[in-house]
């Protein structure tokens, strides 16, 4: 857990804010067998377009193959021996019932692990052990913890494995893996809900923070002493792809500029639901994110007064949450931000050219179909 002591080697100024540890891959969207859609994707890739748009400074470590595609705000280490790791979602493969799945997920390359000389000297404040395709080892989480003040670690970086002949990726449980001994020195560990059974919720709650994501229903928040639901935001769902990796980005950020978890969660939920409106990697609209950003600084402000230690996290749902949530829903759905109410349909769908360039994490999911919205990725809408 954080304290001041952990703190203590060098003041807030001279450290990096958030330490995000994952390699970026090449997502490709598959239906019925054909591709749908390639995006840059990649824990990472969501989550510092997120940290980034809530003007939050941060670093990222990331390794690719040379044949990555995609142009980045943060320069990954390119390995020439190596490819970049590449996922194909099959969403029509998606397994529902008792043992529900939105997509199933084939990793189809992996570029090399993240090792812990791969990681900067320097301490930050938080750092984030986000990786897709088993890239984050044991002792690249351990030097993580050495070095960070508080370490947040999504439980798919974790509890990944791959099958051997087509990639496809399982679950294994996190007490059978070599992460579970260092869980009490991280400070949250987030899982979605399918990825929660691979775990004792009831055990690790005692040693860290958990925050399980329950797509449309929002998310709830376990900690030794009590529990919390979040609720969510609406959304008009497109591609679940890298909701999970936006929750965290937002809820980091919120964290990050002091505000309670409970708080800190609904901006999570908020980068969610803004996230599956969107096909592979959502262009937040900068109006919307200035008011994602004022609103969050008049929370702050309510809270001046609070003595509060910078590294403890606050659980208990301070006055006016629900006052909150309504602020950013409003902020959400207030014409022109809301992309919710435009329905695409295949004339007003964009039209790839050779010309058309594919600017800075803008159009970064290219479409290689223009009747990809007749036929939506929508048979993952009912999430558990
Ligand atoms: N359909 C939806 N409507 C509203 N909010 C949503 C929806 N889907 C996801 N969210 C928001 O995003 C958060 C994360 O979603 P989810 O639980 O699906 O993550 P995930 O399964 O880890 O996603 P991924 O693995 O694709 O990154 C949810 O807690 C919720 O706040
Ligand atoms: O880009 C996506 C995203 O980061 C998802 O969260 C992850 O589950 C996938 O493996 C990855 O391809």
């Amino acid at each position: 857990m954080v304290t001041s002591t952990a703190a203590a080697h060098k003041t807030p100024q001279q450290q990096t804010r958030v330490l995000i540890v994952g390699n970026y891959c090449h997502d490709v969207l598959m239906q019925k067998d054909t591709v749908k859609a390639e995006s840059l994707g990649g824990a990472a890739s969501f989550i510092s377009n997120v940290v980034n748009g809530m003007s939050v400074s941060c670093n990222l470590v990331s390794k690719v193959g040379e044949d990555f595609k995609y142009p980045v705000d943060f320069t990954p280490i390119v390995i020439p021996t190596s490819k970049t790791t590449v996922f194909h979602a099959y969403f029509d493969l998606a397994i529902h019932g008792n043992c529900h799945q939105d997509r199933v997920l084939k990793r189809v390359s992996a570029c090399d692990p993240i090792r812990p000389s791969d990681l900067p000297d320097a301490r930050s404040k938080f750092g984030m052990a986000v990786g897709v395709g088993g890239e984050i080892l044991p002792e690249t989480l351990e030097r993580m913890i050495e070095t960070c003040d508080a370490v947040f670690v999504d439980i798919q970086a974790l509890i990944r494995v791959f099958d051997s002949v087509d990639g496809t990726v399982k679950l294994v449980k996190l007490e059978e893996t070599e992460f579970y001994s260092l869980l009490p020195r991280i400070e949250v560990l987030k899982a979605s809900s399918e990825e929660a059974v691979f775990m004792d919720v009831e055990e690790v709650r005692k040693w860290c923070c958990v925050v399980v994501t329950n797509g449309k229903e929002g998310c709830k928040v376990y900690w030794k002493d009590g529990e919390l639901g979040i609720p969510p935001f609406l959304a008009n769902q497109k591609d679940p792809t890298g909701a999970g990796d936006s929750f965290l980005g937002g809820f980091v950020a919120g964290l990050v500029q002091g505000l309670a978890v409970p708080d800190a969660a609904l901006l999570g939920n908020l980068f969610g639901s803004l996230t599956v409106e969107q096909i592979g990697l959502p262009k937040f609209d900068s109006r919307l994110l200035q008011r994602v950003k004022d609103e969050v600084q008049r929370r702050k402000m309510q809270f001046l007064h609070c003595e509060r230690s910078e590294y403890e996290l606050e659980f208990l749902k301070p006055d006016g949450h629900e006052q909150f949530h309504a602020s950013l829903g409003a902020a959400k759905s207030t014409p022109p931000f809301s992309i919710q109410a435009r329905p695409w349909t295949p004339s007003n769908s964009p039209k790839e050219t050779e010309q058309t360039p594919i600017p800075h994490y803008t159009a970064q999911a290219k479409l290689l179909a223009n009747s990809v919205y007749e036929e939506p990725i929508q048979t993952v809408e009912g999430k558990p």
